[in-house]
């Protein structure tokens, strides 16, 4: 179980920004967090990883407090147990794919996993090309590989495919399920792509201006709302108990929907205002 209670002043554009935001995420989760730009999702990350200090609050990881507010306790990045991937994989230009990989585990660590993760990322065969020569898709299976090769006890995403083109995502998306999976890892992933929180998330937190809005499952996060995301897609299937079957593009996707007028082959609009869940036709 991981447990935090977040507290800072965040400084934004408009002025200060009470920043407060809570969650207990139970271990081998897959969690989504959304918000609009600019909501606190990064600050999450940050928080999480060490890398920005709250005012107030804890993080405790199983028995262990990563942080604990009222004793000033902060423990140092280095010595906490996650994996990080950005958007910008900041890899080592100058070494090779598996040195990249290798470079996370600690001395005399074995080295089976960096084997099995060349394998699992479909690396293997570019073990020994140096990161420049790689494609961007094939920088982030690095990326990602470094980032799991120490069994993190939370591995932290943000946006680490948005930079690339649909096929490559929904091909690192399969990666990262089976990863996800494979290594029983506790993953939170910041994405503005609803189609991909509801392929990967267990379920989705939902900040808004620096505060927790609600923790729902991906298929109630799928509507019809003001913020939509523009996933479209056609209903192929509905279930007697309202389960609708919907095809997009890169996939199907099943989810609840109050509406009772929806037929097979209706072309739908999907998008992701968590305050009320239906398909606009
Ligand atoms: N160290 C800091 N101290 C105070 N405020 C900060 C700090 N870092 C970021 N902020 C502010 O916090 C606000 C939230 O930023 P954050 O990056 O967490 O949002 P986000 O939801 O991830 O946005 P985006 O989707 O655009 O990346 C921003 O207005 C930012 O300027």
């Amino acid at each position: 179980m991981i447990d935090f209670a977040l507290q800072k002043t965040l400084h934004t554009v408009e002025g200060e920004m009470p920043f407060n935001v809570s969650a207990r995420i139970e271990r081998g989760q897959f969690v989504g967090l959304y918000g609009v730009s600019g909501a606190g999702k990064t600050s999450v990350l940050r928080m999480l990883a060490g890398f920005m200090k709250p005012d107030d609050g804890h993080i405790k990881v199983g028995s262990e407090f990563w942080f604990y507010g009222e004793e000033a306790f902060h423990m140092p990045t280095q010595h906490r147990s996650i994996g990080f991937v950005f958007q910008d994989y900041a890899l080592f230009p100058n070494m090779n794919v598996e040195e990249n990989i290798t470079f996370a585990l600690r001395k005399n660590e074995s080295r089976t996993i960096v084997d099995e993760l060349l394998e699992l990322t479909g690396l293997k065969n570019l073990a020994k090309r140096k990161i420049q020569t790689l494609s961007g898709g094939q920088q982030q299976r690095v990326a990602l590989a470094r980032a799991i090769a120490k069994r993190p006890a939370l591995l932290l995403l943000d946006e680490p495919l948005s930079a690339l083109d649909s096929g490559m995502r929904a091909q690192l998306q399969e990666t990262l399920l089976d990863v996800h999976k494979r290594y029983g890892l506790t993953t939170i992933l910041v994405s503005h792509n609803a189609e991909e929180m509801v392929k990967l998330a267990d379920t989705v937190i939902h900040l808004e201006n620096g505060k927790f809005q609600r923790q729902v499952s991906p298929s109630a996060f799928f509507l019809n709302g003001e913020d939509s995301s523009g996933l479209k897609g056609k209903v192929v299937a509905i279930a007697p108990d309202g389960e609708v079957t919907v095809q997009v593009e890169s996939g199907v996707l099943r989810l609840k929907s109050p509406r009772q007028d929806l037929h097979v082959n209706d072309q739908v609009d999907i998008s992701c205002n968590v305050d009320m869940y239906h398909l606009k036709k």
